[in-house]
């Protein structure tokens, strides 16, 4: 197994694209911000069987974060990430700086309206316009046929497909399915701020999600169902930001047309912020 070579400037990852785009490889990208962990690895496997050569970004997007937020404290592990890439024989990793992806002067936006309005904008109202931005200059960066998401951040994954659907960016966006710990938890590279205490209370959150679509199946009012959800995590100790049923599709309302339901659901446990979400 051969270590995935590194490239540091967008120069250089298109110089050594290049190639296998002229000779007709299909290429994916996984984009991250690293401290890798087997959702991540899920996504690069799906990526693996997608194409021919895979790029993973490893890139702490200071644009997504505000300033009050965790970018300083947020996990970062180059070597143990590139360990990790080596052995599911990814050939390239795109790990660019700050500076390169946000030169001096950089002055462009890109702001995503539909999937983007509620839920995390309400309590995060940078957050999308960081993703959004990052995502176009990381697919503009290394022109992937086709690009892996995780369903775990759902209203992200729709954002970026709305995107790139809105600026004709020749790429497919794959939602891959959220992995979970053996309690249910979802893995996130957040989960490594929880004490122990918290960590054992956090399996709580799939646990109600469940609750509640068992409840939903059964007929329950959903007003009555999220209500109560509501009590039970903060009763166990998380501040709920929001526990919302939105359509999965649109991620609008539930409405009359809905074909397929969503519960969508961000807490915090101590001072780490937990998301997840479920079909229904
Ligand atoms: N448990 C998971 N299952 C599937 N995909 C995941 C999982 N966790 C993260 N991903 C996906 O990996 C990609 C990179 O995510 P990121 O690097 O932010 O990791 P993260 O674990 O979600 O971190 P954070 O704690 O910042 O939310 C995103 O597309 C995200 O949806
Ligand atoms: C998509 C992403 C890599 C953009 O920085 C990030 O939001 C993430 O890791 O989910
Ligand atoms: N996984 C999404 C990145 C973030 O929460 O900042």
């Amino acid at each position: 197994m051969a270590a995935p070579d590194v490239y540091r400037t967008i120069g250089d990852l298109r110089a050594a694209l290049k190639p296998a785009r002229m000779a007709g490889e299909r290429i994916a990208m996984v984009p991250t911000m690293g401290a890798l962990h087997d959702g991540h690895l899920s996504l690069v496997e799906r990526a693996r069987d997608e194409a021919d050569r895979v790029v993973v970004s490893i890139f702490v997007n200071p644009t997504q974060f505000a300033p009050h937020e965790d970018f300083d404290a947020y996990p970062r592990n180059e070597d143990r990430d590139l360990e990790q890439l080596k052995a599911l024989s990814v050939e390239a990793a795109f790990i660019p700086s700050v500076r390169e992806m946000y030169p001096h002067g950089f002055a462009t936006g890109v702001t995503v309206g539909g999937p983007s309005e509620g839920l995390e904008s309400a309590f995060r109202p940078h957050f999308f316009d960081g993703v959004a931005l990052v995502v176009t200059k990381l697919l503009l960066a290394a022109m992937p046929d086709v690009a892996i998401f995780g369903e775990k951040d759902y209203q992200q994954l729709c954002v970026v497909r709305r995107m790139v659907r809105d600026l004709n960016v020749p790429t497919e966006i794959i939602g891959a399915p959220t992995v979970r710990e053996s309690d249910g938890l979802a893995m996130s590279s957040r989960n490594v701020y929880l004490s122990p205490d918290e960590r054992k209370t956090a399996t709580s959150l799939p646990a109600t999600l469940r609750e509640v679509i068992e409840r939903l199946e059964r007929g329950d009012d959903a007003h009555d169902v999220l209500s109560q959800a509501r009590r039970t995590l903060e009763d166990v100790g998380f501040k709920v930001d929001y526990l919302e049923l939105r359509d999965g599709e649109t991620l609008g309302p539930v409405t009359e047309d809905t074909q397929s339901r969503r519960i969508l659901v961000a807490v915090w446990l101590g001072r780490t912020r937990l998301i997840d979400n479920m079909a229904v």
